[in-house]
């Protein structure tokens, strides 16, 4: 299982006069294997929120626990670990490793996690997950813009995590790739019992999951299902 409680999160950009308050507060406690959106307007703390979330980034104050563990208490060396092991990341960038193929790319943190017995072997299935079986040796440069969000959604998912973020997944995409990886994200986080917590700016994203969360200034605007925003 993989629940978040978020307690009045604050998170201040700079210091001094260029101080600037991205999270104002946010306090949001998520349930097992629920698929999240943050939505909101450009600069509204989606992303902030998310990283604070997923131990990228500090809060400055306010706590982040998952599973009743405090996350903001853990030291670096075992966050850092916890961050590998536990969480799947995927960006709007891709950000694989341009020159490695896309099975060496997907096995980055099975060798981070001291996992090298088996990474192979590992990361081939984890592609074939993401029907890129056949690319396995291409280079992750020569791939189109899908196939290398699906290989960034393979390395995201290799290690079994308990949580997957994904930041804008289909905002370089075109519309009917975008739709293609939203499908292949809702099957493997179905399949595998993750939790998914994507920001986005797609209505079409947001509507496939269980809870949309609308952030404004730092803050949560609202809270509901899908279902009861489109009767709102
Ligand atoms: N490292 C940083 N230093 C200073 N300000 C930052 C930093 N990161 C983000 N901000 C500011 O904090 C605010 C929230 O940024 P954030 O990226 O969380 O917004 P967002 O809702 O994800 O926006 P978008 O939809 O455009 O990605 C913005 O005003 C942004 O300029």
């Amino acid at each position: 299982m993989a629940a978040f409680e978020l307690r009045a999160l604050t998170k201040v950009y700079g210091s001094g006069s260029s101080a600037f308050r991205a999270l104002r507060g946010v306090s949001l406690t998520t349930h097992p294997a629920e698929s999240l959106a943050i939505v909101g307007e450009s600069g509204s703390g989606k992303s902030t929120l998310l990283n604070m979330m997923g131990l990228l980034d500090a809060p400055t104050s306010g706590t982040v626990s998952l599973d009743g563990v405090d996350l903001t208490r853990l030291r670096a060396g075992a966050a850092d670990r916890l961050r590998n092991r536990e969480f799947g990341f995927v960006f709007q960038s891709f950000h694989l490793d341009p020159r490695m193929s896309a099975v060496e790319n997907v096995t980055v943190p099975l060798r981070i996690a001291g996992a090298s017995r088996g990474a192979r072997a590992r990361a081939t299935a984890a592609l074939d997950a993401v029907g890129l079986a056949d690319r396995a040796g291409t280079r992750a440069d020569t791939l189109s813009g899908g196939q290398q969000q699906r290989v960034a959604i393979a390395r995201a998912l290799v290690t079994e995590p308990r949580v997957l973020f994904a930041d804008e997944p289909t905002g370089a995409l075109d519309s009917e790739t975008g739709e293609a990886i939203t499908e292949t994200l809702f099957a493997l986080h179905r399949g595998t019992g993750a939790s998914l917590i994507i920001v986005t700016h797609s209505s079409a994203l947001a509507a496939r999951c269980d809870r949309v969360v609308t952030i404004r200034d730092g803050a949560i605007l609202s809270d509901t299902a899908p279902e009861a925003e489109a009767m709102a």
